[in-house]
């Protein structure tokens, strides 16, 4: 069954979506494809200063059919014909309102272009508010409910999202019969779901976002839900119980969409996930090694077997889960809401004369214009890393905390903001780069230690997702600014390749996940050793670096 036989990995990341086509025998890539989503591109139904970030569904609709019929059509019919499965994932928490067919309400007339209709992208924050509500609610109760996800609810998460989508849009909320993860919503259309009951909802996303455990029994009481707001009452009747490990079918193809895709209906669809723990597997995650995603955000994923984390509860991460990950492990999470945003940011902030004068100019015409502005977007970044790994490294330089997005973990507050300290008239871009760039590593330091000083020790680190990729200049930092090696995984779309070791176990081309990963896993192909005289000058600016933030925090408002 293994030889001859491929599947699909869809990785829904946050700017784009990517497919590839595996080979199950080896894990080699036949074809791969990358969707810009085209609304999301044009900053629609997104208003950054309040923190509202949505999607429309039609971004992951046409980004679907149109990466995978891209790699199909790379990779030739007679692989086609042999498609056995596919699996997805997705960004997190990222729910949608949906009527009791599952539909997302941006699908239905009335709604096309409602914002609140819309997919809530996991950084969006407009539910601070109703997030810092849960914390304090949670208070109430015997049972800390929050224990499982860090003991902090977040405003990226599941609950918040809902309770402020309800409070905002009067016609989402009459017609909002269930609330529904987008790694969750894309194999229920895969395979034609016809009635919210029918979804099969991910472990990964139920555990780590939307307060389920067995040791609940599913889902806290609804009156857990209605007596923080009435809003929320007898939403848990029309949401779920049981969750499924992406290990699991969760049907196969349905005719419509095998004869959108030129696929057969015998392709098993397997259970959804998110992004950075399919992607911990395609980078083939080990025991107390920590599979660092690191794309718009980092998303930090560590495995431990289930009797190590017994009566063990760790304060201030993004929860631990059984299954979430590698079923029958518990999968632990964290991460920074900013990473490759934080240089993004940088890089708009510096390309506003390009957006907003080099059209104005009478030297050039539009057309010259507008591909200026693309081929200098294109290499700021790259000569800033360069530009900036020339800069010495001097105890008191420009310092930054990496809050752009709030402070994800350790110890959610997503009211936190970000800051550059020690400017002076000589502060150039790469300089101010050279400080972001430091700030994000001392950022992943801080989930480090926060790890082993809640005795998960993080014996190794593993580095996956586009910055992974395309940085060497993080990822030296990193490497020095964690002092352990980090080894960057060969596959490009790693997340991807997870997905696809999901989807040949779902097929049962595999009997375990582990053995889809050892067989499919294509290895490492640069590892970044700590260079050991950087050490020191790095624990100077790390004690900098708490210092600022611990200043950052009291002058932080909170609800
Ligand atoms: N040369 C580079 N150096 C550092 N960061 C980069 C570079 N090129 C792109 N990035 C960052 O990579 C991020 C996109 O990573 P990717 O993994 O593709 O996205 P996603 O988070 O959607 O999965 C962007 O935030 C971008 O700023
Ligand atoms: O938070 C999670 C998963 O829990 C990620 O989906 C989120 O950080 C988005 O990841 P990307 O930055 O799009 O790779």
């Amino acid at each position: 069954m293994k030889k001859d036989s491929f599947v699909i990995g869809v990785d829904y990341g946050s700017d784009s979506v990517r497919s590839v086509i595996v080979d199950t025998s080896n894990g080699r890539e036949l074809a791969s494809s990358v969707f810009y989503y085209p609304r999301w591109q044009k900053g629609l139904f997104c208003d950054a200063p309040q923190n509202q970030f949505r999607q429309h569904p039609l971004d992951y609709t046409e980004g679907l059919e149109q990466t995978i019929k891209d790699c199909i059509k790379k990779a030739g019919v007679t692989v086609a014909a042999n498609i056995k499965a596919i699996s997805v994932d997705t960004t997190g928490s990222t729910p949608v309102a949906v009527d009791e067919s599952g539909t997302p309400l941006a699908l239905l007339p009335g709604f096309e272009n409602n914002p609140h209709a819309m997919f809530v992208l996991w950084k969006d924050h407009t539910s601070i508010k109703e997030a810092s509500e849960i914390n304090e609610h949670a208070t109430k109760f015997d049972i800390n409910y929050l224990q499982y996800v860090g003991g902090i609810y977040s405003s990226e998460w599941f609950w918040a999202k809902l309770l402020r989508t309800l409070r905002t849009d009067e016609a989402v909320r009459k017609a909002c019969y269930s609330w529904v993860e987008h790694c969750d919503w894309v194999p229920f259309l895969l395979t034609g779901g016809k009635h919210i009951a029918d979804m099969k909802r991910g472990r990964c996303s139920a555990g780590h976002k939307a307060i389920w455990a067995a040791e609940f029994g599913g889902l806290p009481p609804d009156e857990f839900f209605s007596s923080l707001d009435p809003l929320l009452k007898g939403f848990t009747s029309r949401l779920f119980k049981d969750t499924f490990t992406s290990d699991q079918s969760a049907g196969t193809l349905c005719k419509e969409w095998a004869d959108r895709l030129g696929l057969s209906t015998d392709v098993v669809i397997g259970v959804g996930a998110f992004d950075a723990h399919m992607g911990a597997v395609g980078g083939q995650i080990e025991p107390y090694h920590l599979s660092k995603v690191m794309g718009t955000s980092t998303c930090d994923i560590l495995v431990a077997p289930n009797a190590d984390m017994s009566g063990k509860l760790v304060k201030g991460i993004c929860g631990q889960v059984d299954g979430s990950v590698i079923p029958g492990m518990a999968g632990l999470e964290a991460g920074q809401s900013a990473f490759g945003d934080t240089y993004a940011w940088f890089r708009n902030l510096l390309e506003w004369p390009l957006q907003n004068l080099l059209a104005q100019s009478t030297l050039i015409d539009a057309q010259t214009a507008a591909a200026l502005q693309d081929e200098m977007a294109g290499k700021i970044i790259p000569e800033l890393s360069r530009q900036a790994a020339l800069l010495p490294i001097e105890e008191y330089s420009e310092l930054a905390i990496d809050w752009f997005n709030g402070r994800r973990t350790p110890d959610a507050n997503q009211e936190l903001k970000g800051a550059i300290s020690g400017l002076g008239l000589g502060s150039n871009a790469p300089r101010v780069f050279k400080a972001l760039a430091e700030a994000t590593c001392f950022g992943a330091k801080k989930i480090v230690d926060r790890f082993n000083s809640e005795g998960v020790p993080v014996k190794g680190l593993i580095g996956i997702g586009g910055v992974a990729k395309k940085s060497p200049y993080i990822m030296q930092m990193m490497a020095d600014i964690l002092n352990m090696p980090i080894r960057i995984h060969q596959f490009e779309h790693t997340c991807a390749l997870g997905a696809a070791m999901f989807a040949a176990t779902a097929a049962g081309i595999y009997p375990t996940v582990e053995e889809a990963m050892a067989a499919m896993g294509g290895g490492f192909d640069k590892e970044y050793i700590p260079q050991k005289q950087l050490e020191a000058i790095y624990n100077i600016r790390y004690k900098q670096y708490n210092q600022l933030g611990g200043f950052v925090e009291t002058q932080t408002k909170s609800y």
